[in-house]
């Protein structure tokens, strides 16, 4: 059996400025751990893709991931395996990873047209806003879905006798 052709929707860092050129744009952006999938997560994605003509999802490498403190064992889902779950979404056009603490240098070499976070974020706070509002681009906050974090899915699973 061939693997899925949603494999075919991650590219290396060093490959994601060729790649993010070739697809229909605009294209709008977004980055993040999204280390355990949640309706919160599939929500936002689908609607961010509704803002352009394709989604770019940027993934903190583990290391990267690990440096913002969500917990000693986090992630959960490595790097690759956060990936495929990204790529296996319809929403998503394109996964790559950033190593940094934050998306800016990648922002710079991508040029999105579009910048995204979800409602937990004021963009007007963020150093990646005055980057993508730098060479005419804009950045967006999508409605935060209540109720749905990894942090507080992941401990409720841990509570449960
Ligand atoms: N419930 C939600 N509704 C809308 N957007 C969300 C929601 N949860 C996360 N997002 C967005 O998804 C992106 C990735 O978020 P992240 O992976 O940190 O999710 P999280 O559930 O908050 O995780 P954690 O609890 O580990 O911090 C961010 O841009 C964030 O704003
Ligand atoms: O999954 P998270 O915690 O929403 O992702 C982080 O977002 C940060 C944001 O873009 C600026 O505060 C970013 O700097 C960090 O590297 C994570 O991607």
């Amino acid at each position: 059996m061939s693997a899925p052709t949603f494999f075919s929707k991650i590219a290396s860092r060093n490959d994601a400025a060729a790649r993010v050129a070739a697809l229909p744009q605009p294209v709008v952006f977004t980055n993040g751990v999204f280390d355990v999938l949640h309706r919160g997560h599939a929500v936002y994605l689908a609607q961010a893709r509704e803002l352009g003509a394709s989604l770019v999802v940027a993934l903190n490498t583990d290391a990267s991931a690990k440096r913002l403190g969500k917990g000693p064992d986090r992630p959960l889902n490595n790097e690759a395996d956060r990936a495929a779950m990204m790529a296996a979404l319809e929403s998503v056009s394109l996964v790559t990873w950033f190593d940094e603490d934050t998306p800016i240098e990648l922002i710079r070499e991508l040029k999105p047209a579009v910048l995204c976070k979800g409602g937990d974020y004021d963009m007007a706070k963020l150093a990646e806003t005055k980057v993508v509002e730098g060479y005419g681009g804009r950045a967006v906050a999508i409605p935060f879905v209540d109720g749905y974090s990894t942090t507080s899915l992941v401990q409720r699973i841990r509570q449960r006798p």
